[in-house]
């Protein structure tokens, strides 16, 4: 009997521990790098040292063979599975750095394409901008019949502020949107409003409130358009006499769309024998926030507490707001951002800035009295009309159109003291072209779809204009305009600067009958 028969016999029954058994067998046991215990082993040592110290102590039954072939086939397994899981990681790393540089891809992508459209869209998660109507149906599962019906209207692309609105309402996200005027944002906010409503559920379920009856008119116009394929109803707030109260809450009970200024909606909801229930409304669209938000502080509170109580009254869960403007203005960034979460700004174009496609002057008259002379003497040189003048306030609307209306030009005037029907009336005439020369305060004019006007004069400059006339100046530079030299070195003084943007200036009358002049005035007009 050898020494290897006494070993046998002695360890009969015992099994070795695998990394042992496998280290024995190597060959080249040093060469074995990540193996731990064993690169603690002293290759010269014996190899009995070693399995003493590995040797794990187990009964097994009397046959069974000293090397288990399953115990191998695990080794196997492991290191099998081992590099799985290797690769595994790998190719999962691999598809997530791929997905990382194809979202970086389409991100870039979806910004060139904005830039390429004058869109800046700031906030989380921006949705990709429109490439085309027909991208609502695959996107947004928008109804054929809408973008049908968008088609008829003549709409064959989106424009940018509608590329970039509609995605991001239809992902219910609220926005600020600012874009030029005449750039679409009546469709960018009906189409979503219009998709999130589907079919009629009686009792309002969107509210749109902009500053005029007019613009409201014209928003229903366009609305009944877009609408022409879908059975919702939509009103336009009227007049609320005490005896029509009782009918304009039926009216709007029966709504889907309620469009109003927020003074009448406010006034509806506040009488005793009201009820209208606007828990279910989805939108609530704020169209030119700008001017509903300017004003006097007075009127600007007001206009405050108004939403305040709006707002409260559509308190449902899924209640959005979308803000529409012509212009940034602070105060309704601020707004904005106090009471809309997640909020996304969306600017098309130069903030604030006016659009190229008019020519654009600044006539310097000296005086108030030089702007009647400047203006008389524009009618001799020949109108082509439509002509819109904007002045300041509706007394001065009254004085312009008294001074004009014997100058042989067909002239008119809307402002808040004529009646609905007349303003109605001279907006009908004026589109027919039986009136030339329209006068309007900035109010009423703001917002009204005025097409093919040849002309507009601002006969008294904006009071946010004059107080930034020095951006003003840079304005007309952008759109290609000459400035004059005067424009841009007149004084700024931030304190006036500040007084005007809240308060329009005092003026002297409109009128060519003289009157003693008044110092303090005329060092402001
Ligand atoms: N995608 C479009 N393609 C062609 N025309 C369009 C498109 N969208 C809107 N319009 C038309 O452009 C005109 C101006 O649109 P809209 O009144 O909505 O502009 P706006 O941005 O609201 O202007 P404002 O600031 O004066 O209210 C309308 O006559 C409207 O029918």
């Amino acid at each position: 009997m050898d020494a290897y028969d006494i070993f046998k016999k002695l360890t009969k029954g015992l099994t070795f521990k695998k990394k042992v058994l496998n280290i024995k067998n190597e060959p080249h046991v040093d060469n074995i790098q990540p193996v731990n215990k064993a690169e603690e082993i002293d290759p010269k040592s014996e190899e009995v040292d070693s399995a003493d110290d590995e040797l794990s102590i187990k009964s097994e039954p009397e046959d069974s063979e000293p090397e288990d072939n399953d115990n191998h086939s695990d080794d196997d397994l492991q290191l099998v599975e081992g590099v799985k899981i290797g690769e595994k990681k790998r190719k999962k790393k691999r598809k997530e750095v791929t997905e990382d540089l194809q979202k970086k891809l389409d991100l870039e992508e979806q910004n060139r394409f904005r830039n390429e459209h004058g869109i800046k869209a700031v906030g989380r998660h921006v949705p990709a901008a429109l490439r085309d109507f027909t991208d609502l149906v695959q996107r947004y599962n928008v109804s054929q019949s809408l973008v049908d019906t968008v088609k008829e209207c003549g709409y064959e692309e989106p424009t940018p502020v509608q590329r970039q609105a509609v995605p991001c309402m239809l992902e219910d996200r609220q926005i600020y949107a600012c874009a030029p005027t005449g750039s679409g944002k009546t469709a960018a906010f009906l189409i979503p409003v219009l998709h999130a409503l589907g079919a009629p559920q009686g009792g309002p379920r969107a509210l749109v409130l902009c500053p005029t009856r007019e613009l409201a008119h014209q928003i229903h116009r366009e609305l009944l358009r877009l609408s022409a394929a879908s059975e919702l109803r939509c009103t336009v707030l009227r007049n609320l006499k005490e005896s029509k109260i009782k009918e304009r809450e039926t009216t709007i009970r029966k709504s889907d769309i309620v469009i109003s200024t927020p003074n009448r909606l406010c006034y509806l909801l506040n009488q005793d024998n009201v009820n209208i229930n606007l828990s279910k409304v989805k939108w609530v669209i704020i169209d030119e926030a700008d001017k509903l938000f300017e004003g006097s502080p007075e009127q600007a509170s007001d206009f405050r507490q108004q939403m305040e109580q709006v707002l409260a009254a559509c308190a449902g869960r899924q209640r959005r707001v979308a803000m529409f403007s012509a212009t940034h203005t602070p105060a309704v960034a601020r707004w904005c951002r106090r009471h809309m979460r997640g909020l996304i700004n969306l600017t098309v174009g130069h903030r604030n800035t006016a659009t190229n496609l008019v020519d654009q002057q600044l006539m310097f008259c000296g005086s108030e009295a030089g702007k009647l002379v400047a203006f008389r003497q524009l009618v001799q040189e020949g109108l082509k009309p439509p002509v819109l003048v904007f002045v300041q306030s509706k007394d001065r609307a009254k004085q312009l159109f008294k001074e004009l209306i014997y100058d042989g030009i067909h002239v008119d005037v809307i402002h808040a003291d004529r009646t609905q029907a007349q303003r109605d009336n001279v907006v009908r005439s004026f589109r027919v072209g039986r009136i030339w020369v329209l006068i309007c305060t900035e109010l009423m004019g703001r917002g009204i779809d005025f097409r093919g006007v040849n002309l507009v004069i601002n006969y008294d400059f904006p009071p946010s204009a004059i107080s930034y006339v020095h951006s003003i100046a840079s304005v007309l530079k952008q759109s290609g305009c000459e400035v004059p030299s005067y424009a841009l070195s007149l004084p700024q003084n931030r304190n006036k600067r500040k007084r005007l943007a809240t308060h329009a200036p005092r003026r002297d009358q409109i009128s060519t009958v003289l009157t003693k002049p008044d110092k303090k005035k005329k060092k402001q007009s």
